[in-house]
């Protein structure tokens, strides 16, 4: 088992092994006498072998509607209505078990039950496990957009058992690699040269070269959340890809995984950091290499300008009217561009296409 420390104000673990959910679960429930289990469809067994084998606690199962329908206000309500229900205390816990959607979601409740209850995540998709359940960022979309509605709050621990990630389909563990190779051009150039040097054996969950880029992976977003728990400075970094990602997730109605929009915002953001003057094109390149790769998506049709940045708007590093971008001066040294031109935008995107 490999341990990650996120040292934060309230600093917690993050460990990643085989066979480790029961045994570090229980280890990190404290005195609560109730725990609440939100999970995706797919997690209903190992909800089921959670609660037999975790005695002594009350333990509520409470399944939620599958990816992004699960981070919808309704699903937070229900879960609400749960928790009051069962009388659930500040001494409670919440533990949010399944991928990205889902521990976005436990922990936005946690967060506001009680204005703040523990939350444990068990992240089960390699994009949980390597970014979305670390971190302490929960929350849920709105019509207007994603993640328009959340809280900062810290989990207690990540438990991130391999063995759960055995039964996730090709596709979404390859989608869960964009933020893998985010956390490479950002800040980890050793995570490229694993993904370059065998995509075969840095996909493959029982191989050590996926060990080796999944912990690489949490340590870059400790590091940076450690820092910046609220977003002040460095922590907009790990934004990189994600303005055009998220409006594309938007426009396409959320039916896009998170990390195949985001896959394309990576080559956008590449782009605009080149047109800006400031990132050659041998590392746009390479974005596009890598993510072609593990069969990311790296192009979008063209024709949807205008929506896609009426969404960009809503950006969370947004000030006033001005779009602020994550961009890269070279591999590992990320900038914020404020106020780019609409023209250099427009540019950036006309280059995605086919
Ligand atoms: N809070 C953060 O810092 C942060 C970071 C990155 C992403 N996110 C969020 O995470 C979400 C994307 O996460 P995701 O890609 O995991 O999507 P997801 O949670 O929708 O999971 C993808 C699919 O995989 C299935 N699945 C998950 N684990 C499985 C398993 N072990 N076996 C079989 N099926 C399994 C799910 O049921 C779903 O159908 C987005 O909402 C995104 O905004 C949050
Ligand atoms: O942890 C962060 O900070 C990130 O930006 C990580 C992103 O991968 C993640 O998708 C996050 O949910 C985006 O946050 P948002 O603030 O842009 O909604
Ligand atoms: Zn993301």
């Amino acid at each position: 088992m490999t341990t990650i420390r996120v040292e934060t104000d309230a600093p917690y673990e993050v460990h990643v092994g085989r066979g480790v959910l029961v045994e570090r679960l229980r280890a990190s429930l404290g005195d609560a006498q109730r725990l609440l289990v939100v999970h995706q469809p797919a997690m209903s067994r190992v909800a089921d072998h959670l609660k037999a084998e975790l005695d002594g606690i009350e333990v509520l199962l409470a399944e939620v509607p599958d990816a992004e329908a699960a981070k919808r206000i309704e699903v937070a309500q229900f879960l609400w209505q749960i928790m009051g229900q069962a009388e659930f205390t500040r001494t409670d816990a919440v533990l949010g078990l399944g991928g990205g959607a889902v521990t976005d979601l436990a922990g936005f409740v946690a967060a506001t039950w009680l204005r703040g209850v523990r939350v444990l995540q068990a992240p089960t998709s390699v994009l949980g496990i390597v970014d979305a359940a670390v971190g302490g960022k929960t929350g849920i979309n709105t019509e207007q957009g994603k993640n328009l509605v959340g809280a900062f709050h810290h989990p207690a621990v990540v438990v991130a058992d391999l063995e759960l990630v055995d039964s996730l389909p090709r596709n979404e563990l390859l989608t869960g690699f964009a933020e893998i190779v985010k956390a490479g051009f950002i800040a980890d150039p050793r995570i490229l040269e694993l993904l370059e040097g065998s995509f075969d054996a840095a996909t493959d969950p029982t191989a050590p070269e996926f060990e080796e880029v999944v912990a690489r992976s949490i340590e870059v977003k400790a590091r940076v959340v450690a820092n910046d728990f609220r977003e002040r400075g460095e922590r907009e970094f790990l934004n990189y890809g994600h303005t055009l990602g998220h409006a594309i997730e938007h426009t396409e109605r959320y039916r896009w995984r998170h990390g195949a929009a985001v896959s394309i915002g990576l080559v956008f953001a590449a782009e605009l950091s080149r047109l800006a003057g400031r990132l050659p094109e041998s590392v746009v390149d390479r974005h596009r290499a890598i993510l072609q790769s593990l069969e990311l998506p790296t192009s979008y049709p063209v024709g949807r300008w205008q929506t896609l940045l009426g969404t960009m708007r809503k950006d969370k590093k947004a000030r006033g009217s001005m779009l602020r971008f994550v961009v890269l001066d070279d591999v590992a040294k990320p900038r914020i561009l404020e106020g780019p031109d609409d023209s250099l935008l427009f540019m950036a995107y006309q280059s995605l296409a086919d």
